[in-house]
């Protein structure tokens, strides 16, 4: 569960985000809008630990969020932009190098790498390097680094970015599959169809006055 209370970023006198507040349940998928600008990305980093707000607080399951503590990060898979990715590892090396991380089985952790791949029809790309991947390949290939670990929490920022209409409904089945199953999905998205067909909840974001 994330419970967001009042929290704002502020930076050098400019309001990135203005203060907001707002709770997200177990199985429950908030959809985040607004236009450009406007702060949705400020919040999704917030939840996922990667920057502190400069008033109010963030809590996931009761506890403030701090991305340098291993057991919240185990609890919180995030994309908010596209990850480095290594020149000399394959796209199924690098799905495997965090499926091995998060879990203990080795065995476990292929079979998670190799099932995630195949969910975003990424199977014939598995040998391939990141730089020979088409910009809406290399964008499924961010969201199979997301997918192919355990977690609690998941959050995206604008995972539509760079996809063709069926990928977009690809992602859209995978996200909606991780919320069936139990988890607590924050998304920002431009996209109406994203919105419609994952969101419980939407919060609009909205300019400061
Ligand atoms: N490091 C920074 N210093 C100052 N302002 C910043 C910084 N990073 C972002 N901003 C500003 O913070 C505001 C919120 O940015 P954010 O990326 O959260 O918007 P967004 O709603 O995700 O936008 P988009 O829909 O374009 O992705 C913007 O006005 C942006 O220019």
């Amino acid at each position: 569960m994330i419970e967001i209370d009042e929290a704002s970023v502020v930076v050098g006198g400019v309001t990135l985000l203005p203060p907001v507040s707002t709770s997200v349940q177990r199985g429950e998928a908030l959809v985040v809008r607004g236009k450009n600008g406007v702060g949705k990305s400020t919040l999704l980093r917030l939840i996922a630990g990667a920057s502190s707000p400069s008033s109010g607080e963030v809590r996931i399951n009761g506890v403030v969020v701090r991305e340098r503590d291993r057991r919240f990060r185990r609890h919180v898979a995030a994309m908010i932009g596209l990850p480095p990715m290594a020149p000399d590892l394959t796209v199924l090396d690098h799905v495997s190098l965090v499926a091995t991380t998060w879990l203990d089985e080795p065995r476990e952790a292929v079979a998670l790498a190799h099932s995630v791949i195949e969910e975003l029809g990424l199977q014939e790309l598995g040998h391939r390097f990141a730089h020979e991947l088409s910009s809406g390949q290399t964008q499924l290939f961010g969201i199979a680094l997301v997918l192919a670990r355990p977690f609690e929490v998941l959050v995206m920022d604008e995972p539509e970015q760079r996809l063709d209409l069926d990928r977009i409904h690809t992602v859209i089945k995978a996200l909606c599959s991780r919320r069936d199953e139990g988890a607590t999905v924050v998304v920002a998205t431009h996209s109406p169809l994203v919105a419609e067909k994952l969101a419980d909840r939407t919060l609009l974001l909205e300019v400061a006055r």
